[in-house]
């Protein structure tokens, strides 16, 4: 695997695998996306996938498949369906999972590693998180703005040459990756700050903007990240509170217009991730005799929402 280009699928192409598949491809690899979205799909393979970064504007060629139609057999997988949609979506491309074939996850939420292994050998699996941005703007365009950075390590926690060689191609394809033996770290941290500002914002139906404005709202935002740090901590995680409040702190000073992937779901009529983030933390705070009321009362409202989604109830 090491220095070449490498076959890789990526299995949940919308905002961010639209963007990681679409830079990995620019970079040399031969990259194929597998989507189940119609209208995204056709536009990809009628012209191109656009692609809008700080950097400019390009369209990438690259071929874009139903997961069923993809006859390949990646040497990586990178996985990027909400995490609702994990298992049905590698259930679809089991038969194409060989026994060297990798697969990375950098999803939101708790519990990722665990959904993958039930398709993929330990030893074959990589997670991680990422604050990289996406946003798929319409079929066939994804944009990205602003900074990110990926942490990731083998789910069994073994360095390999394969591990750094995937991290190489990241790296190469301008996607800054470190192999990161304390990932674990990173992930709660993130879903300190996905648990808090994701579920307040979908709750209410809010941009970033609107809780920062009603300080009892802030102060809801915060003592979440605290009770989701004290799980971690109490899972032998040394989850760094301070740290997570200042990122906070900042998503509300900086970006007040920004719409949580979790609201952008909810305002498109879609399940949400509350489950694998609020609801995780929630199952592992009960194992582990930890009080988390702010996040189980945001779980609640959450479960609600996505009720009566699922169920078509509205208030017209
Ligand atoms: N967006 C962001 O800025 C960030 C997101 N993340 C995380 O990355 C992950 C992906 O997020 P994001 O890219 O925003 O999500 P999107 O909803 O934009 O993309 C997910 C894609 O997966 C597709 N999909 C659903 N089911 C299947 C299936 N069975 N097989 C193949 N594809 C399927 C969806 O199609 P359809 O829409 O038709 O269901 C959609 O196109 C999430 O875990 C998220 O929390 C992490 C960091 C930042
Ligand atoms: C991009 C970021 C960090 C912003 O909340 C995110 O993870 C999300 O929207 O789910």
């Amino acid at each position: 695997m090491t220095g070449k280009s490498l076959e890789i699928a990526v299995l949940g192409a919308g905002a961010m695998g639209s963007l990681f598949g679409a830079r990995l491809a620019l970079a040399g690899h031969a990259v194929t996306l597998l989507d189940v979205n119609a209208a995204h799909l056709a536009a990809i393979n009628e012209h191109g996938l656009k692609l809008v970064t700080d950097e400019g504007e390009c369209r990438v060629t690259l071929p874009a498949l139903r997961p069923e139609e993809y006859d390949g057999r990646p040497e990586l997988l990178i996985l990027f369906t909400k995490t609702l949609h994990t298992r049905a979506a590698l259930e679809s491309v089991r038969s194409r999972l060989g026994a060297d074939t990798w697969v990375l996850s950098l999803q939101n939420g708790l519990g990722n590693a665990e959904a993958i292994g039930e398709f993929v050998a330990p030893q074959r699996i990589i997670v991680g998180m990422t604050t990289y941005p996406g946003d798929l703007a319409g079929p066939g365009h994804v944009e990205s703005h602003g900074p990110g950075v990926i942490h990731m390590m083998s789910a069994d926690g073994a360095a390999s040459p394969e591990l750094n060689a995937i991290a190489a191609a990241l790296n190469g394809a301008g996607l800054v990756c470190d192999v990161d033996p304390g990932v674990h770290v990173s992930i709660w941290e993130k879903v300190a700050f996905n648990g808090a500002l994701n579920s307040i914002c979908s709750a209410t139906r809010s941009v970033v903007g609107g809780v920062a404005a009603v300080p009892v709202a802030r102060a809801l935002a915060l003592a979440v990240v605290d009770e989701v740090v004290a799980v971690a901590r109490a899972a032998g995680i040394a989850a760094d509170g301070p740290k997570v409040r200042a990122l906070v702190e900042h998503a509300l000073e900086a970006h007040g217009g920004h719409k949580p992937s979790m609201l952008q779901d909810v305002l498109a009529g879609r399940q949400t991730e509350i489950e694998s983030i609020n609801g995780a933390v929630v199952a592992a705070a009960d194992r582990l005799g930890v009080a988390v009321p702010n996040t189980r009362a945001l779980l609640a409202l959450l479960r609600v929402v996505d009720g009566n989604l699922k169920a078509g109830r509205g208030l017209d």
